[in-house]
């Protein structure tokens, strides 16, 4: 058993450590959570690795994260450094990096007036039903663009709730592009550098030897900055010049009540966040629909008797269509965008079942593996929403909420997200038949691969995606206003 040098209460069980550099050669790479599900199988549900003077806990149980990072939250919501991402390219004023503290509090407290209300989040309706039915449109124009288009409409759905940007305007296209690129930059500068372990090196000089990080970062630094100062100097111009729509930004320009600066971190925050994990939870809806037909004729069958086909859904139909709810839920679970969530830094020693936590420890929740774990949900590779659907099961499967993260953390765009969802879902199914593509004759069968990396998507599959008939084809067509 390991010990802790401050105290004789051992540290969670894992896998053994060498003087000096501990862990340092267990640490995975590649997707992670698969590595650390076997741990889990190996030590228990809490795992530790340790290294240069940092514990690593890893926890493949829902009870344990849940005692853990939310029941005593108010210990567990700090988050580490990270000298490359956050030091070097700049992304330390943005929400998820931020240490927990009151600058922290003011930011999720912005957040929450914007996302966190039903009376907010109304207000957002219009904007969600119109960007999913220009989705459908782009859809049904281009179908074999369907990843970019489903990205793409994700980014500009959250620049026009952050920004009041609408897509019609051309000009505004490229902060669409550059928030793409500078979070693609992220996953490449949170996994794997030197400077992270030793951020030491943050000091040497760039043009050194050893030092292509520093000129990597650099170049990362100026798309960020981009993102973070480009949407925010537009507003202030349209502002400038009697711009009269509402946007969290506009609004909160207009009342002027928080800091400018608070603001714009808090904004680019969001529109850093929000996309990616929409999209790919988007994504990997229409590779079930296509794995799954069943449930795509029952969800269409639902939309019929429900909406009828003389018009599209609208989330006001929402407390109507249980099915698709249940579709929602079993996305998340069925693909959990963040699989090894985002790491919770502890800011105070800790024991939990006769393990001691010390301070600084960095705790991640193996999502992938809970939402994997036959005994929670059976079948747990099967796409299957009536797992959540009271009517159909004596044994309702916990809420996937835990895709979202935990505690103090917790994803402060959850309920807007799961809107989305729904609205994209049911408009697509009420239009459109999503089936697997045939070539020469055979069906292709999609798998469901992800890639690694701490947001994960779907591997891009082969599929056809058609107007379900001629009405269909007609709500498309309409304008986008009449909805
Ligand atoms: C399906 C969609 C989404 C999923 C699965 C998701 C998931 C997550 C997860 C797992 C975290 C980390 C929570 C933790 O550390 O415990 C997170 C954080 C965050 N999310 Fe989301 N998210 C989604 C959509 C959104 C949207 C639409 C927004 C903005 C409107 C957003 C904004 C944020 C922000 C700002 C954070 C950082 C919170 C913090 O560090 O305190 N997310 N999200």
């Amino acid at each position: 058993q390991k010990f802790s040098s401050r105290n004789l209460r051992p540290l969670p069980p894992g896998p053994k450590r060498l003087p000096i550099i501990g862990n340092l050669l267990d640490m995975p790479t590649g997707k992670r959570w698969e590595t650390f599900a076997r741990w889990g199988e190996q030590w228990g549900k809490i795992v530790s690795v340790s290294f240069l003077g940092e514990t690593f806990v890893i926890v493949n149980s829902f009870e344990v994260a849940k005692d853990l990072l939310d029941k005593r939250s108010g210990i567990y919501a700090d988050r580490p450094d990270a000298p490359m991402a956050g030091g070097l390219v700049g992304w330390k004023n943005i929400v998820s990096f931020l240490h927990y503290g009151d600058h922290f509090k003011q930011c999720r407290r912005l957040m929450h007036t914007l996302l966190g209300t039903p009376v907010s989040l109304k207000k957002l309706h219009y904007i969600h039903e119109q960007e999913s039915h220009k989705l459908l449109k782009a859809i049904l124009y281009r179908p074999e663009e369907l990843e970019h288009l489903i990205m793409h409409t994700s980014g500009a759905l959250l620049l026009r709730v952050v920004y009041g940007f609408s897509q019609e305007n051309n000009k505004q296209y490229p902060f669409v592009e550059t928030a793409d690129q500078a979070v693609n930059d992220l996953y490449i500068s949170v996994d794997g550098f030197l400077v992270d372990v030793l951020p030491i090196l943050s000091h040497i000089p760039s043009w050194a030897p050893g030092a292509s990080f520093k000129r990597r970062a650099q170049g990362w630094a100026v798309t960020f900055d981009n993102m973070v100062e480009r949407p925010f100097a537009w507003i202030k111009e349209q502002l400038a010049s009697g711009y009269i729509e509402s946007s969290f930004v506009a609004d909160n320009l207009r009342e002027g009540t928080e800091d400018e600066s608070t603001v714009k971190w808090t904004a680019a925050s969001m529109s850093a966040a929000g996309p990616d994990t929409t999209a790919w939870t988007v994504y990997a809806f229409f590779k079930a629909m296509a794995m799954y037909p069943d449930v795509m004729k029952r969800a269409q069958a639902e939309l019929d008797e429900v909406v009828g086909q003389d018009r599209l859904p609208l989330l006001s139909d929402r407390p109507r269509l249980p099915y698709i709810e249940a579709i929602v839920s079993e996305s998340l679970r069925w693909h959990p965008v963040a699989p090894l969530g985002f790491p919770h830094r502890l800011t105070e020693d800790d024991y939990y079942e006769g393990y001691f936590l010390p301070k600084g420890t960095l705790v991640q929740a193996n999502v992938w593996k809970i939402t994997r774990d036959p005994a929670v949900y059976p079948n747990p590779d099967h796409f299957d929403p009536t797992r959540f659907l009271a009517s159909e099961t004596s044994e309702v499967q916990p809420s996937p909420d835990f895709t979202f993260g935990w505690g103090r953390r917790i994803c402060p765009g959850r309920l807007m997200a799961v809107e989305v969802l729904f609205i994209t879902y049911a408009m697509a199914l009420s239009v459109f038949d999503i089936s697997k593509a045939k070539v020469n004759g055979n069906l292709i069968e999609p798998t469901d691969e992800r890639s690694q990396g701490v947001v994960s998507r779907p591997c891009a599959f082969q599929y056809s995606i058609k107007p379900r008939n001629k009405r269909a084809l007609e709500l498309i067509e309409q304008d986008v206003s009449l909805n």
